[in-house]
C-alpha cells in the first residue's frame, strides 16, 4: 500500500465563478498544494529536498483531470494523494477528491524529477529519482 496523504481544502468565495461553483483552474492550484503536502509527509520538505538532493524541483509534463461533482464556497473537501508510479526521473501521481464517501475529481500528473543542466546551470535536466525518496513513499 503506498503512502497516502489527506488534504481538507476549505473552499473560499474567490476559488468560486459567479454560479457559485468551484473554477477548475483553481483546482489545480489546490492539486499542487497536494503534491507538496504528499512529500511533506513523506518528510520531502522542499525547501530542504532542493538542498540534500541538490535538485530544482519536479517540474509537472502532463496532467489532467475528470471533473464527476461540483463543489460550492462554504464546502470542504478532501484530496488524497499518492504517487501511482515510478519511473526513471518521471513520476505520476493521483489525486481523488472526495465529498463525503462520493468522488468528486479524479486528477492525475506526471512529473520530472529535475536538476541543473551540468553544461549550462541556468536550464534544468531530468536525473534518475534517488532510491530512498522513492522507500519513503512505500
Ligand atoms: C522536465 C524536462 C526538463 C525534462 O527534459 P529532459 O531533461 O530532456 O528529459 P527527458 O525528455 O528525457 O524526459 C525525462 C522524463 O520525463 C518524461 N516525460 C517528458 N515529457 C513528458 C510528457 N509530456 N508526458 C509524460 N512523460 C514525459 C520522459 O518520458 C522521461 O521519463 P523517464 O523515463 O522516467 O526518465 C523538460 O521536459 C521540460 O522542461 N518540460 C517542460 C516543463 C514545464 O515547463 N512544466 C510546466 C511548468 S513548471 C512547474 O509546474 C513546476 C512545478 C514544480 C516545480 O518544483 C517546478 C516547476
Amino acid at each position: 500500500m503506498p503512502l497516502i496523504n489527506r488534504k481538507d481544502v476549505f473552499i473560499e468565495w474567490g476559488d468560486c465563478d459567479p454560479a457559485g461553483i468551484v473554477y477548475y483552474p483553481r483546482y489545480f492550484v489546490m492539486f499542487d498544494n497536494a503534491t507538496v503536502a504528499l512529500f511533506a509527509a513523506a518528510g520531502l520538505k522542499k525547501h530542504e529536498m532542493v538542498k540534500t538532493y541538490d535538485m530544482v524541483g519536479y517540474p509537472m509534463v502532463d496532467t489532467g483531470a475528470r471533473f464527476i461533482l461540483p463543489s460550492k464556497w462554504g464546502e470542504t473537501i478532501t484530496i488524497e494523494s499518492h504517487v501511482s508510479e515510478w519511473k526513471r526521473s518521471s513520476f505520476d501521481i493521483k489525486h481523488r477528491v472526495l465529498k463525503g464517501d462520493d468522488l468528486a475529481i479524479e486528477a492525475w500528473e506526471t512529473r520530472v524529477w529535475v536538476g541543473r543542466h551540468p553544461d549550462d546551470p541556468e536550464r534544468i535536466k531530468s536525473f534518475p529519482i534517488p532510491e530512498d525518496v522513492k522507500a519513503r513513499f512505500a
